[in-house]
């Protein structure tokens, strides 16, 4: 859908500063105590700010952000889409579960050609991330694609397994990993022949995001194609080896392994197979993907690359077409407020650094890649270091600030969003300390960053995606069990409109939730929202 230029908002005073958006990822409202990192932290500023007049709090999760359920914790991927676009879409999780069970996954030409590498004695293989954590995959749904190729009678199947720990509780892998070779085993009759290849660590291996280190996908690469990691004669013997070996040691970061027989590894990749990434999210499931899909590639050595058929379960970017099959549409994210803004010409600056940078260009606007106008946008990254972050949790805050600071006083660009990514990435690292150094320096960055909007005359909005250090960890009979994974918990949003000129008051909503976030951008940029957004937050009085 081609968007239209936006209609200028009646009796609004044209502001001199910039409209600036502020997404501290992971940063959400708990309930108050020492488990809550946000409430743990010395955090003068944010506490200034949620006594402001306009601070209210949004819905994060669930329905509010077009997942199946309200069970379901929210995400980047689902957050920065509905902050981006205004609306609520049906995401990957739902889109998923309703193609499974509609069979319409098994009706497509990507489903077809996978049953025809079956018949003429290929392997299929499945990659993804092993957990229910509706995240990035769901196991559920691995069973289902699982159950559809015995029915399909295709022999041989592997699969190459990621361990989670991040989205679930740090040390659950063996919860999922148990079940998941029982019903291999189960399926492994008839002649079939289905088993665990090899896996390892989501954080080591296959995912990375964002070109943040590509030798995590190497590794991956080794494990899964090649048949090259550490030797176990089962998964769950791997998991197992690894939690006696390293009591400290968690899921995401377990080192990548190969299931063998002897010392032949069960399940490398080869010419004539099939394999299919099971993740339905795109920002770490894009590098794999590349790697088996382009013909040059320079990211590292692949030794050695098959001739396979590939497929996403889901397409995982809309504008480079990654990868070239998949199973299922993903959402059509359309009219984004990025596309409105472009069509207005607003100029517009995006920053972060590397880890989250994707979310506020690729997510912000609707799983694409690239600008929408180069013209207008500036979109600027600070590279991440390569660190788990409880060894740095004030990450690149500091320099984020530093970059939209020097933005502000150039003046040039009306429309400024940021993501300060420390609440989320250390909230996933379980290390309470950390976390609290983490909020303490996003609060910092405020103190910095507030001052600089206030001079140039300009609104800032404060909000996050979803919630993650405000829950360090539950209690279970006296014991602190860490909670590394993302919360139910609502967001807060804060306006704090430093030009004076208009005078804005919260609207009366039955239910705020992201998807108000746009409407509420346009309308401080000027602007009527687009009639089919949520409504805004806020209305002039
Ligand atoms: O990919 C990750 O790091 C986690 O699964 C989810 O975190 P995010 O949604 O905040 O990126
Ligand atoms: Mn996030
Ligand atoms: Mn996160």
């Amino acid at each position: 859908m081609t968007v239209t230029q936006l209609s200028p908002l009646e009796n609004y005073k044209v502001i001199s500063g910039p409209i600036v958006m502020v997404v501290m990822d992971g940063l959400g409202l708990g309930e108050d105590g020492e488990q809550n990192g946000v409430y743990a932290a010395h955090t003068p500023t944010l506490d200034g700010l949620f006594q402001e007049k306009l601070f209210t709090s949004l819905k994060a999760h669930g329905t509010a952000v077009g997942l199946p359920s309200d069970a379901d914790m929210g995400n980047s991927e689902v957050g920065h889409n509905a902050l981006g676009a205004g609306r609520i879409f049906v995401q990957g999780a739902k889109l998923i579960d309703e193609a499974l069970s509609r069979g319409d996954v098994f009706s497509g030409a990507a489903w077809q050609k996978i049953v025809e590498c079956g018949e003429s004695a290929g392997t299929v293989h499945f990659i993804g991330l092993v957990s229910d954590g509706n995240v990035h995959s769901n196991i559920s749904q691995l069973f289902q694609l699982l159950d559809a190729c015995a029915e399909a009678g295709i022999e041989r199947v592997r699969v190459h397994a990621l361990l989670d720990g991040r989205d679930v509780a740090q040390k659950s892998a063996l919860d999922y990993i148990r079940p998941l070779e029982e019903r291999l085993r189960a399926l492994s009759v008839s002649g079939r022949d289905y088993r665990i290849a090899s896996g390892g660590g989501r954080m080591v291996t296959t995912m990375d995001r964002y070109k943040a280190d590509w030798s995590v996908v190497e590794r991956g690469w080794r494990a899964h194609v090649l048949g090259e990691g550490r030797f176990f004669s089962s998964a769950s013997e791997a998991v197992e080896t690894f939690y006696r070996e390293d009591s400290t040691m968690t899921d995401q970061y377990m080192a990548a392994f190969v299931v063998v027989e002897g010392e032949t590894p069960v399940g490398t990749i080869e010419d004539g197979d099939a394999v299919v990434c099971f993740n339905f999210r795109g920002d770490r499931a894009i590098e794999i993907s590349r790697a088996f899909d382009e013909e040059v590639f320079q990211e590292f050595d692949r030794v050695r690359r098959p001739d396979v058929f590939y497929a996403g379960i889901m397409e995982y970017d809309g504008d480079a077409h990654i990868p070239r099959n998949y199973l299922v549409e993903p959402p059509l994210i359309d009219a984004t407020l990025g596309d409105y803004l472009c069509a207005s010409g607003v100029t517009s600056y995006a920053i972060s650094e590397t880890q989250k940078f994707g979310h506020m260009t690729y997510f912000w606007n609707g799983n694409k890649s690239g600008y929408i106008d180069e013209g207008l946008e500036l979109y600027e990254e600070v590279l991440s270091d390569r660190v788990t972050f409880d060894q740095r949790p004030w990450m690149k805050a500091a320099e984020i600030t530093d970059k939209v600071i020097e933005q502000i006083e150039a003046g040039e660009r009306k429309f400024i969003r940021l993501n300060y990514p420390n609440a989320d990435m250390v909230g996933h690292t379980g290390v309470p300390l950390a976390v609290e150094i983490a909020v303490e320096a996003v609060d910092l960055c405020l103190a910095r960053l507030l001052p600089a909007v206030e001079k140039a005359g300009g609104i800032v909005v404060i909000s996050a995606d979803h919630g993650n250090a405000d829950c360090m960890w539950t209690e279970k009979g006296g014991k602190r069990l860490p909670m590394v994974a993302h919360t139910l918990n609502p967001v807060p949003c804060i306006i704090k409109d430093f030009s004076g000129q208009n005078d804005f008051v919260l609207t009366d909503l039955a239910e705020r939730g992201l998807a108000n976030v746009a409407a509420t951008l346009c309308l401080l940029l000027g602007f009527n929202p687009p009639t089919d957004y949520e409504p805004s937050l806020l209305k002039l009085k």
